[in-house]
C-alpha cells in the first residue's frame, strides 16, 4: 500500500462529545436532543446516569487517547498530516476543529467517525454536522472539502479487536462457551424507522450489519477457545417516547430469557460501541449487571475496541485505502463477513432518519443529487 494520504492534507476525528463535569450535563443533553422530541423525564433520567459518574462522560478522554494513538500510528507510517478532533454535541466542536485544520493550511480533509455501523445516528447525522460546519466556515471565508471513510464495522482490524476481547472475556469468566455460557452482543437501540431507513440503499440494515459481524466475531472466538460460541444480539439505551417502536430485545430482557433457560454464565460484548461510552459503563456495567446479579448469573463484559492496536491500524488502513481510491488506484478493500466493504460515498438518500423522507437538512460527503 502506498504511504501517502494525498489528495488529503488533514484528518478529522469526529465524535459525539460528552460532559466533562456536573455543570456540563444539562447543556450537553440540550445539545443532543435539540429538536428531537426526547421527553423531559428521559433527559432527567439520563442526566442522573452522568451524575452517577461525577457528571463526566468517559467519551472525551477515550477520544483523546484515540487521537494520540492515531497520530502515533500515522507518524509511524511516515504520514505527516494534522489530525484534529471535533464533536457534534460538546467542545471541541466540529466547526472549531475544521477551522483549526483550515488555519493549518488544510483544504481537503478525510473524516473518521467514532461509529462503526451505518445508520442515521452513526453516518448521516455526522455528515449533517460536517455540512453545518462547512456552511459556518464558508461564511468566514474558509473553504474546505470534507470526505468520510466507509463504515468500518466489518473492517478486519475492528473485527479482530472485538474477537480478541471476546476471547479474553471468556478467559476471565473461566467457563467454556456453550449453551450454558453464551455471549450476548449488544448495540445501541434505534427507532425502527431509522433501522428500516438504514437498509434502503445498502446490502444490510443497521441490525443486519451487527448480525453479520457478530457471526464473524463468534466464529473467530470459537477457533481460539475450541468450542462453539452460541450468541444473540440485544440492544441497550432505548429512549424516545414509549409509543415509538425501537429495535429489540433489550439486553435486560435477553438476560431474563436466558435465565429462564437455566443459563448461569454470560458474556456481554458491546460490539456496537467503539469505546466504553456512558451506555457501556451505565447501561451494561451498572444496569445489566444488576439484572444479572438479581438472576444469579455470572456476567463478564467484553472490552470495546478502544485503542486496541489492530483497531487503530485498521483506521489508518482505511484512510490510506480511501486516499488511494481518490488517486484513481484500486486499493484492496478488506472486509470480514458476508456483506463486503461498504460504499465510500453515500448515495444522497442513504441512512435517512426515515425512509423516503427528505428532511431538507444538508449533509456532506455524499453523492450529488441528480
Ligand atoms: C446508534 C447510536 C449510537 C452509536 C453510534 C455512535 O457512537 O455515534 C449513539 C451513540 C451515543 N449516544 C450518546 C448519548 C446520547 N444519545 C442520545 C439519544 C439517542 N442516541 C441514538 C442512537 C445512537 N447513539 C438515538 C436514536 C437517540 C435518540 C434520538 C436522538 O437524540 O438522536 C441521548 C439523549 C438522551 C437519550 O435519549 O438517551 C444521549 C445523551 C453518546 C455519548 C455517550 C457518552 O457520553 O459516553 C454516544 C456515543
Ligand atoms: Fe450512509
Amino acid at each position: 500500500m502506498s504511504t501517502s494520504l494525498a489528495p488529503y492534507d488533514a484528518v478529522l476525528l469526529l465524535s459525539f462529545g460528552g460532559p466533562e463535569g456536573p455543570d456540563d450535563v444539562l447543556p450537553f443533553l440540550r445539545n443532543v436532543t435539540a429538536g428531537r422530541g426526547i421527553p423531559d423525564e428521559r433527559l432527567v433520567e439520563v442526566g442522573e446516569h452522568y451524575q452517577h459518574f461525577g457528571g463526566r462522560s468517559p467519551i472525551n478522554d477515550q477520544n483523546r487517547a484515540l487521537l494520540a494513538a492515531l497520530r502515533a500510528e500515522l507518524a509511524g507510517r511516515g504520514l505527516d498530516v494534522p489530525v484534529a478532533w471535533g464533536n457534534r454535541n460538546w467542545a471541541p466542536y466540529v466547526t472549531d476543529a475544521l477551522r483549526e485544520l483550515h488555519d493549518a493550511g488544510a483544504r481537503r480533509v478525510l473524516t473518521l467517525v467514532t461509529s462503526a455501523f451505518a445508520s442515521y445516528s452513526g453516518c448521516r447525522q455526522y455528515r449533517e454536522d460536517i455540512a453545518a460546519a462547512l456552511i459556518a466556515l464558508e461564511a468566514e471565508g474558509r473553504e474546505l472539502v470534507v470526505d468520510k471513510v466507509r463504515p468500518y464495522f466489518n473492517e478486519p482490524g475492528f473485527v479482530e479487536a472485538n474477537s480478541a476481547a471476546l476471547v479474553a472475556a471468556y478467559e476471565r469468566l473461566g467457563v467454556a462457551p456453550g449453551p450454558q455460557a453464551p455471549v450476548v452482543f449488544v448495540t445501541h437501540s434505534i427507532p425502527t424507522t431509522m433501522e428500516v431507513a438504514s437498509g434502503v440503499r445498502t446490502t444490510a440494515s443497521y441490525s443486519g450489519q451487527h448480525l453479520d459481524v457478530a457471526a464473524v466475531v463468534a466464529g473467530a472466538a470459537r477457533e481460539r477457545l475450541g468450542a462453539p460460541v452460541p450468541w444473540e444480539l440485544a440492544y441497550c439505551s432505548r429512549s424516545g417516547s414509549p409509543l415509538t417502536p425501537w429495535t429489540e430485545p433489550d439486553v435486560n430482557r435477553t438476560l431474563r430469557a436466558l435465565a429462564l433457560d437455566g443459563v448461569e454464565h454470560v458474556v456481554l460484548a458491546p460490539i456496537g460501541f467503539v469505546s466504553d461510552h456512558m451506555e457501556v459503563i451505565y447501561d451494561l456495567d451498572t444496569e445489566a449487571r444488576e439484572t444479572a446479579d438479581e438472576l444469579g448469573m455470572r456476567m463478564e463484559r467484553a472490552a470495546t475496541a478502544g485503542i486496541h492496536p489492530t483497531f487503530v491500524a485498521g483506521l489508518a488502513d482505511l484512510l490510506l485505502e480511501r486516499a488511494g481510491t481518490e488517486r484513481g488506484e484500486a486499493p484492496a478493500r478488506p472486509a470480514a463477513g458476508a456483506l463486503g466493504s461498504w460504499h465510500d460515498v453515500c448515495p444522497a438518500d442513504c441512512c435517512r432518519l426515515r425512509a423516503g423522507l427528505d428532511s431538507g437538512v444538508p449533509a456532506a460527503a455524499q453523492q450529488p443529487t441528480a
